[in-house]
């Protein structure tokens, strides 16, 4: 069966999901887009030669009976609506990152999927679908380093714009940190701290760039995370797991090495739609793949959504106080118990 898709935001990421569905993927069209800018939205049917209507708003969008499925791909502020107008509409959700841009709102979420007594939503929280953190994960769960004490990563952007600021480093960016370091190490985070460090002369007046964020587990594993949005060099996703027995590292992305003019080296990526593109191309047809028969969304669930707005929001406390800030996630829904942890 062909999984009809409507796609809720046409910018960015958006038009690279229109892209994978419609040439890379298999068992799902695009039926249905629509975008506050309607004429982007268009476009996006104009030049990928899209069999597709263009709808004023998701609501609308939503009414047709054409859509069994929607990509929420707009800008974080709006998903909550549009994925709360989903649920009522008993359609399947790819939600991207964030799921809803307050703890409160993620809640709504996970209540009203409770409410309809069936999961219909995945975050896209792609990088539980990398191969590099696959086999990190498995490396982990099968004790190859004993047990996990502390972990290291590091994430780098090139640049942001002006737009960009203290908190997003957060919410938009240590976001997929927090997503995929609970689920590596099957445990919870309890609490967080956020130093910065001196600041590059590269980020705007209002912006603290780098930042260290250090997270602590109920398992006690610390871990620090460095966010540094003007890095200038590329786009640069490091992550290392120290255990009892040894050490594992997510793999560089597959690049040719060189020498030339006296130098030897390999070359780093600038973009994030590059860096984990079999991800993204992973984690959509796995949704595609889950929910054509009426099956429930194997990825990231809403309560995973839940997790990271929570964590999201002791870090962004944790930036304004500078103390260390306690994390607190209730009760875990029990929709969401016994799901499998790995997408491995
Ligand atoms: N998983 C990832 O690695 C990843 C990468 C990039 C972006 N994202 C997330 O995807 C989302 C979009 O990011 P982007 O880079 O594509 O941004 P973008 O600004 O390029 O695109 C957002 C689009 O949403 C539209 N929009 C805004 N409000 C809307 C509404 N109410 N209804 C319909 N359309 C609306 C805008 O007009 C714009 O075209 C963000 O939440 C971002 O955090 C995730
Ligand atoms: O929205 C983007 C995206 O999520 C990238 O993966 C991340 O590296 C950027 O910092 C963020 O701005």
């Amino acid at each position: 069966m062909t999984l009809n898709i409507g796609v809720i935001g046409t910018g960015a990421i958006g038009r690279e999901h229109i892209r994978r569905i419609a040439r890379n993927l298999s068992g799902g069209k695009i039926t249905a887009v629509t975008d506050v800018n309607q004429e982007a939205a268009k476009a996006v049917v104009e030049n990928f030669g899209l069999d597709a209507q263009v709808y004023p708003d998701d609501k609308t969008l939503l009414a047709q009976g054409g859509v069994d499925a929607v990509l929420v791909t707009s800008w974080g502020p709006a998903h909550e609506q549009s994925v709360l107008a989903a649920i009522e509409a008993g359609k399947y959700v790819f939600c991207e990152k964030p799921l809803a841009t307050t703890a409160e709102g993620c809640r709504r979420i996970v209540d009203a999927e409770i409410k309809h007594g069936k999961r219909l939503v995945q975050v896209g929280f792609m990088r539980r679908y990398d191969s590099g953190y696959v086999q990190l994960k498995r490396a982990i769960d099968e004790r190859f380093i004993g047990e996990p004490l502390m972990i290291r990563c590091a994430h780098r952007n090139p640049e942001v714009g002006e737009g960009y600021t203290t908190d997003m480093a957060i919410t938009d960016t240590l976001i997929h940190e927090i997503d995929v370091l609970h689920w590596l190490v099957n445990d919870d985070y309890k609490s967080v701290q956020v130093a910065f460090p001196k600041k590059s002369r590269h980020a705007s007046g209002h912006l603290g760039d780098p930042q260290v964020v250090t997270l602590e587990t109920h398992g006690g594993i610390l871990i620090t995370a460095e966010i540094f949005v003007n890095c200038r060099y590329g786009y640069d996703i490091q992550c290392e797991v120290i255990g009892e027995e040894g050490i594992v590292k997510l793999p560089e992305p597959a690049s040719i090495s060189f020498r030339k003019d006296a130098t030897q080296g390999t070359s780093v990526l600038m973009d994030w739609k590059d860096r984990f593109i079999d991800a993204y191309d992973r984690e959509i047809q796995d949704f595609i793949d889950a929910v054509s028969g009426g099956g429930e969304p194997q990825g990231p669930t809403a309560w995973d959504g839940y997790i990271a707005a929570v964590t999201a929001d002791a870090c962004v406390k944790a930036q304004q106080s500078g103390a260390r800030e306690e994390i607190e996630l209730g009760e875990k829904p029990a929709l969401y118990e016994g799901r499998a942890l790995s997408q491995a």
